[in-house]
């Protein structure tokens, strides 16, 4: 199913007097429906869901939108679906000239205004369809918050024709389990009703596609490994196969994987569309969650990374001309120091009562002495293995210096990618520069592994780059000993590993680094391990 389009503006037109009270009360109902509607869903969904929806019923439900825009029907003999917009234009007008937090509020009020006009009108509200069929979703790009509202039972798969592949909705619609192909060229072509063919893993989407290709498919699907649950290579030299996760649902998925872990929990995506701070209470209940699902296992909870395409207002602000080199991840902590610090105290309470191995990491840190100051913040709530996420290339050429505070270390392969070769991760039209296969970018894993190792510090890699299962051998050459991704790779990644020995992988590290083009370092490892990607079907 397609997204539907945005809802038009209502042209102004005026009632004929003797029409106004009907005209009043069609609003009235409207509101109703889509308030019912709304409280339905919310009641129906779970976590950062439920609370989306229920901001959104509560405001289709205030009575200030729905009596001005009463109001105006009467008054000025407007349509109700004329006044219903200009009622909420009203509205956001004076929450966004309030600020933050009530301000965000007035994405919510457009929201409301759509689905009431929409109603009225009688075409499709926005937001993500609900058939009562499972279907596949096919977006120009969602929104984070529509991306998490998604069912993984009833969304088989995300479609879309903007945003890169590690843009936050293939990330998000991953975290939840659900195959995503994104930067498709000709998606605005499909229709509703349009049987089509998604390969997650492979990243295709065929239409129409035949019986044989649809019986090749579900072959493949049939013939899916399945991880033991320990992750290491040939000759036995351990690597951690660890998942990323954003919620207690992803947690669950990354244990039916047998994920040995989770290498990052992406805290930020519990709070999304949430305009005031989450009170620690609730930040322990939500990182107990995942955190009860790994007694014993390691759990890497990295600290809010607010900011470009993940706003948080109550850490974020509006209107940086360039978000993506702004205040983000730990950087909004210089403004807020308080709220970071109610976060680790938060985590450290949820570490407490759950027994997981709890370390915690900051993102987007850049120099040693912010490593310093992380490691010294959670040093005081007693949160004693303290790392850093490896996204800035800075960091990763002083990566000897950072690793003097730093207990462990992260490679954001999806941001180190973007700051190194200067491409927006969000483009796909960049994709031939945004790879991880970037000769540049694994040079800078290597000066990570290095400088890690000079003071025996761990390295991991979290970004989208460890679930690819061509390039988990040159990582684990440069250095690398964890790789965490989605749930869904790990048994392809753990295959791939298992049939190649240390050595190999770093001849393998050595020949993608002997050439200056990523397609020919990629060529050059696939065809070293031949055999292997064969054999594996990959
Ligand atoms: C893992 C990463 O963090 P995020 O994708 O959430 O920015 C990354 O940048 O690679
Ligand atoms: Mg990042």
């Amino acid at each position: 199913m397609t997204m539907p389009d945005p809802v038009p503006e209502p042209r102004t037109s005026r009632l004929a007097g003797t029409d106004v009270e009907t005209a009043v009360e069609r609003l009235g109902e409207a509101a109703r429906s889509v308030r019912d509607e709304l409280t339905e869903r919310a009641a129906a969904a779970t976590g950062t869901a439920a609370d989306l929806l229920a901001v959104t019923a509560a405001m289709a439900a205030d009575p200030a939108l729905v009596s001005d825009a009463e109001r105006r029907i009467r008054v000025d003999r407007l349509t109700p679906e004329r006044a219903i917009w200009d009622a909420a234009r009203g509205l956001a007008r004076q929450l966004e000239k309030i600020g933050p937090p009530l301000s965000e509020r007035a994405r919510d009020v457009r929201d409301v205004r759509d689905r009431i006009v929409a109603e009225l009108i009688g075409v499709r509200p926005p937001g993500v369809p609900r058939p009562d069929h499972p279907f596949v979703l096919v977006a120009d790009d969602l929104a984070p918050a529509d991306t998490a509202t998604l069912d993984p039972e009833v969304v088989l798969g995300v479609v879309t024709s903007g945003g890169g592949p590690t843009s936050h909705t293939a990330i998000l619609a991953r975290a939840l389990g659900i195959p995503a192909v994104v930067a498709v060229r000709g998606a605005e072509q499909i229709v509703d009703g349009e049987i089509i063919l998604l390969d997650g893993g492979a990243g295709v989407v065929v239409r129409a596609p035949d019986p044989a290709t649809v019986a090749a498919a579900q072959q493949r699907e049939a013939a899916r490994r399945a991880f033991d649950g320990t992750g290491r290579t040939a000759d036995g030299t351990r690597v951690e196969l660890l998942a990323n996760v954003a919620d207690p649902a992803g947690a669950q998925a990354a244990t039916e994987a047998h994920a040995e872990g989770v290498g990052l929990f992406r805290t930020e995506f519990c709070f999304l569309g949430r305009s005031a701070e989450p009170a620690v209470s609730e930040q322990v209940a939500a990182y107990r969650r995942v955190l009860a699902s790994f007694p014993g296992r390691k759990v890497v909870v990295r600290t809010l990374d607010a900011g470009a395409d993940k706003p948080l207002p109550f850490v974020t602000s509006d209107g940086e001309p360039n978000p993506a080199l702004g205040v983000r991840g730990l950087r909004t902590a210089v403004r807020r120091p308080a709220v970071l610090d109610r976060q680790l105290q938060a985590i450290a309470t949820a570490a407490d009562a759950e027994n997981a191995d709890v370390w915690v990491m900051a993102p987007m840190v850049s120099t040693a002495a912010e490593a310093a100051e992380f490691v010294a913040a959670c040093a005081r709530h007693g949160l004693s293995t303290a790392g850093v996420m490896i996204e800035v290339p800075a960091a990763a050429l002083r990566a000897a210096s950072v690793f003097e505070h730093a207990a462990f270390g992260s490679l954001g392969t999806n941001d180190l990618v973007q700051y190194t070769m200067a491409a927006d991760r969000m483009l796909g039209d960049l994709a031939t520069l945004s790879t991880p296969w970037q000769p540049a970018v694994l040079d800078l894993v290597r000066a990570t592994c290095d400088g890690a190792a000079v003071h025996g510090r761990p390295v991991g890699v979290c970004g989208e780059a460890a679930a690819d299962a061509t390039l988990a051998p040159v990582l684990v050459g440069l250095g690398v000993r964890s790789l965490s991704m989605t749930p869904r790779a790990l048994a392809d990644v753990a295959a791939v590993l298992a049939r190649v020995d240390l050595d190999e992988c770093r001849r393998l590290a050595d020949l993608a680094l002997a050439v200056d083009d990523p397609i020919a370092a990629r060529s050059a490892v696939r065809d070293a391990i031949r055999p292997v990607l064969t054999d594996l079907g990959l």
